[in-house]
Order: structure tokens, then sequence, then C-alpha cells
């Protein structure tokens, strides 16, 4: 599969503190890669260079992409606008129709709730609704890849949700960092663990499979869909689906109107 970004042998030293040691990774079309580590061991670091916010000392980042959407850790305190006019304006660099883009910003705002604070100044905005903004302003430009330094920090368990569900929905690679379960459980695919800077554990995370029992008028409508298992009597299907497809296979079969009865979650 094609590398979207790879990081070489990357180190970064600053004032004479040696921060990351010979990190190596790649990212391609399906990575969803979670960086962990404790407080303080590179985490924020690596991102940075991978988003090549900061250069490494060492090593080299090959990015066969330049649209690529990085959400800081911490969205910066001093910019001067207002929510909507803050968004409106990033979104104006990415081009194209004004009144498409507006559109699509406009259901972002829907999705996290934003409305009562479009006219709110970015400064007094609490942390929750500048880290939606980061998250917004980074889809917005619709990246070919995405690197999100804690993306749930400060949202609430509602927009927690909403933000997983979307990032699952993306067919883009994502890196991210996360002290939080349920982005391990719910997104992570691989798991890269750094601990004062070095690369101590590479790892698969298998997404748990689900059950799902659903009521269709025909065996037909289940036909192409990734399931095993699959039982059909009397109009109730009952199958598994792995972890990282289950929601598009949901959504296909909400789409052909089935009731879908139970999911559950095989453990
Ligand atoms: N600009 C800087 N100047 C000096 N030291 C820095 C700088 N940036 C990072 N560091 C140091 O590098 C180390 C790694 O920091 P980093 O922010 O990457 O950690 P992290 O794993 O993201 O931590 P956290 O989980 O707390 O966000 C820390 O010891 C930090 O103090």
């Amino acid at each position: 599969m094609a590398l979207i970004l790879g990081a070489v042998q990357v180190s970064k030293e600053i004032n004479g503190r040696q921060i990351l040691h010979n990190i190596s990774l790649g990212c391609s079309a399906n990575t969803r890669l979670l960086i962990r580590g404790k407080n303080g061991s590179g985490k924020s670091t690596l991102l940075k260079i991978l988003a090549g916010i900061t250069e490494p000392t060492g090593g080299k980042v090959i990015r066969n992409t330049r649209k690529i959407g990085y959400v800081p850790e911490h969205f910066p305190d001093s910019l001067q606008f207002r929510l909507k006019e803050y968004l409106l304006l990033t979104a104006s660099f990415r081009g194209g129709s004004k009144a498409y883009v507006e559109k699509e910003l406009l259901e972002y705002i829907q999705l996290f709730s934003l409305e009562p604070f479009l006219h709110t100044s970015l400064k007094a905005c609490s942390k929750g609704t500048k880290q939606k903004v980061g998250i917004i302003q980074a889809l917005l430009m619709k990246p070919n890849l995405l690197l999100l330094d804690e993306p749930l920090t400060g949202l609430d368990a509602e927009s927690q949700q909403v933000l997983i569900q979307l990032l699952r929905d993306k067919q883009i690679p994502i890196v991210f960092t996360s002290h939080e379960e349920t982005l391990v459980t719910n997104m992570a695919k691989e798991i890269l663990q750094i601990e004062t800077g070095e690369i101590t554990l590479q790892t698969m995370n298998s997404i748990p499979k689900k059950l799902i029992r659903v009521e269709c008028r025909t065996r037909e409508e289940l036909k192409g869909l990734p399931v095993s298992q699959l039982n059909y009597e009397e109009n109730v299907a009952v199958f598994t689906v792995e972890g990282d497809v289950s929601d598009q296979v949901l959504q296909s079969l909400l789409r052909k109107n089935c009731s879908i009865l139970e999911v559950r979650e095989l453990r």
C-alpha cells in the first residue's frame, strides 16, 4: 500500500537533551495509529515533527501529501478572531466555492453544538470549544492525513462520540495520541508505545468483533456485506462483523431500511 507519511530514524534534541531517539513509522491509507506513552515521553514532539511544525535533529520525515490536518494539544491562545469568522477564514484558504464551504461548516457547527458561540471571540471560548474549532479547522481543509494530539481532551461525552464517529468514517490515515481508553478500543488499529523518547512496543490492536441482529425483508439485503456466521430466519439475520467495519455495515443496513435489533461487542 502506498506510503503517505513515513518517519525514518527520527531523533530530536532540544537544549542538549535527547527528546526522541530513532523513531521509525509508516502510514498508508488504512492507518489508525495510536502513539501512547506517559506524560513527557515525547508524543507531542513526534506529532509536531510529523506535521512539519518542528524539524527533527536526526533522521528524516517523508511526506507524500501536502494536505495534512494537524490538531495541536493546545489551541493557540492569541488569536484575535470570533469563532465563525476564524473558521470561514481558514476554510477559504482551501479554495473552492464559498457557498459549499459555508454549508460544510454549518454541518460541523450543528454536529458539535457550536451555535451559541459563533460570534464569541476565540480568546473567550472554553477549552472544549477551542478544541472543537481546531478539529473543524483541520477537517475543513479536506486533509489526506490527520495528525491529532489528544483530540478528546476537553470534549464532553456527547462531542467525544461525535468525533469518534466522524473519524471512523474517514477514509484517510489518522495518527493520534491519547490517554483515553475509548479511542484505544474504538479506533486504534496499531499502537506505538514510547517511553522517554524511545519506541518500547509496536503492536496491532484488534477492535472487538460485533454481533448484529437485524430485521430485513430478504437475505439479499446482506449481499456483498463483510459478514460472517450468518443465520437468517423469518426476516431476522444474526451475524458477526469485524470491529473496524461494523459502522459501515450498520450504515449500509440502515440505508436499506433494515431495523437494527441488537449490536453487541464480542470479547
Ligand atoms: N520546546 C521545548 N523546549 C524544551 N523542552 C521541550 C520542548 N518541547 C518539549 N520538551 C520536552 O520534551 C519532553 C517531551 O515532551 P512532549 O510534549 O513531547 O511529551 P508528551 O509525551 O506529549 O507529554 P504529555 O502526555 O504530557 O502531553 C518533555 O520532557 C518536555 O519537557
